[in-house]
C-alpha cells in the first residue's frame, strides 16, 4: 500500500524549505508568478534548489509562461517537475514536456462536473492533473487562494496520477482525502500564518494528517 503523496507549495525561505523537509513531505513546490506573495527570484531558486538537491523533489511552478522563461527556471532550480497553474492549452503543455523532458503537472481549475471531465483531453500530455478550485476569471493570481471546491466531484476519480488542492489544511485534509481517495495532496495557504508566510508547525500537522487521512488507501 503505497503512501499519499504530500506536497507543500509556496516556499519562498531556507527555513519553509527545511521545516519541508524535517516534515517528510515529498514535494517543495517554488513559485515563479510575480503577482503571487510566494513568488521567488532565480537567485534565490538558485540557493534554495541547491539546498532541496536530493532531499525533496523540486516543482517549478510557472503561469502560463514563455520558453525563455521556463528556460532560466530550469537552469536555476533544477526542478524534478513542472507545475503548469495557467490557461496552457494541452498543445502548450505537450510542447513544455518536449523541450524540457520533465514530468508535468497541469493544474485543472473546477467549479462543477463538466471541469473534472474536460481534464481528460490533458490525460495524454500531462504526468499528472492537480484539480484546485477555479479561479474567478478576473483573478491576478489563479491559485494559492486557499479556496476549497466541492470534494464530491472528485469521489471515486481513478484516471490516472491526479492530485487534489485548493484549500486544504491540517484540519480537513484527511476528510478530503477520505472523501475523494486522492492519491496525492498539495498545499499552500493551508499552512501559512500569514500570507506567505509558512508556518512549521502547520506544515508537520499537515504532513502528518495527510498521512494518517491516506493510510485508509
Ligand atoms: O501559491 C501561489 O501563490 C500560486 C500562484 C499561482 C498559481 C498557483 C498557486 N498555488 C497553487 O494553488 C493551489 C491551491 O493553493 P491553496 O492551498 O488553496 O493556497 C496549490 O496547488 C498551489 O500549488
Amino acid at each position: 500500500m503505497a503512501g499519499v503523496i504530500v506536497k507543500i507549495c509556496g516556499l519562498s525561505t531556507l527555513p519553509m524549505l527545511e521545516a519541508t523537509i524535517a516534515a517528510g513531505a515529498d514535494m517543495a513546490g517554488f513559485v515563479f508568478f510575480e503577482k503571487s506573495p510566494r513568488h521567488i527570484t532565480l537567485e534565490t531558486a538558485r540557493e534554495l534548489g541547491r539546498v532541496a538537491q536530493e532531499r525533496i523533489r523540486k516543482v517549478a511552478l510557472t503561469v502560463d509562461a514563455d520558453d525563455s522563461t521556463l528556460d532560466a527556471i530550469v537552469a536555476a532550480l533544477a526542478p524534478d517537475l513542472l507545475q503548469l497553474h495557467g490557461r496552457e492549452t494541452r498543445e502548450r503543455v505537450a510542447a513544455v514536456k518536449a523541450r524540457f523532458r520533465l514530468p508535468v503537472i497541469k493544474a485543472i481549475g473546477v467549479a462543477g462536473a463538466a471541469d473534472v471531465s474536460s481534464a481528460a483531453a490533458f490525460r495524454e500530455v500531462a504526468d499528472i492533473l492537480l484539480f484546485d478550485a477555479k479561479p474567478a476569471p478576473n483573478a491576478a493570481v489563479p491559485g494559492g487562494a486557499g479556496t476549497v471546491f466541492d470534494w464530491e466531484l472528485m469521489r471515486g476519480y481513478s484516471s490516472g496520477d491526479w492530485m487534489l488542492s485548493g484549500g486544504l489544511d491540517p484540519a480537513n485534509v484527511a476528510e478530503a482525502l477520505r472523501l475523494t481517495g486522492a492519491p496525492a495532496v498539495d498545499v499552500s495557504s493551508g499552512v501559512e500564518r500569514e500570507r506567505g508566510v509558512k508556518d512549521e508547525a502547520k506544515i508537520a500537522a499537515f504532513v502528518a494528517a495527510a498521512r494518517k487521512g491516506g493510510a485508509f488507501f
